[in-house]
């Protein structure tokens, strides 16, 4: 859908849910302390790891992690999804390095209604290889987040026009 002609019949707007564990589990990650598994103190107590957060996969068909910066310019609301695109071989996760919020919009198949969730303090996400979502989503100024993902042969970004637009009015629940 070309978000230039869309028309009001063809745009969905998209309710945006607070950003859990539970509700996020088809998609990957949420990468928060609250999430770990396990947490313990190090260092002679002066830190306290929260351990093995997201499952970091990248391995497939030759791939390594990378690590990288994101640099990511603030969207203005209401915003259209009128794609998706997902990495068949490897997981991405993205941590913010500031408090802001940002939106991630996930979708089980593209023939789905997307899911749009509002992470907040500092919650960070992995999407598992093959989820499908929309790009980086940042919001209200620039924001960089510190980006987990592969690097490697063979094609990892398959991208999908939906046949639908869909419309995120808020980044409020
Ligand atoms: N293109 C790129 O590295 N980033 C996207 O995959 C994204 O999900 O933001
Ligand atoms: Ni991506």
């Amino acid at each position: 859908m070309n978000p230039a002609t869309a028309t009001a019949a063809d745009l969905v707007t998209l309710r945006v849910e607070p950003l859990t564990r539970a509700a996020f589990a088809p998609f990957g990650d949420v990468i928060e302390a609250a999430a770990a598994a396990s947490h313990y103190a190090i260092n002679a107590g002066t830190t306290t790891r929260f351990h093995d957060l997201a499952a970091i996969d990248t391995s497939r068909e030759g791939g390594r992690p990378v690590l990288s910066l994101f640099r990511a310019q603030p969207r203005e609301l209401p915003f259209t999804v009128t794609m998706l695109e997902r990495h068949p071989l490897g997981s991405q996760a993205f941590v913010p390095l500031s408090q802001r919020p940002y939106l991630v919009v996930v979708a089980e198949d593209p023939a789905a209604v997307p899911r749009a969730f509002l992470a907040r303090d500092g919650q960070g996400v992995n999407y598992r290889p093959g989820t499908w979502h929309y790009p980086l989503l940042a919001l209200e100024q620039t924001s960089d987040f510190l980006v987990i993902d592969r690097a490697g042969p063979g094609n990892n970004c398959d991208e999908v026009e939906l046949s639908a637009a869909y419309r995120i009015v808020a980044a409020a629940i």
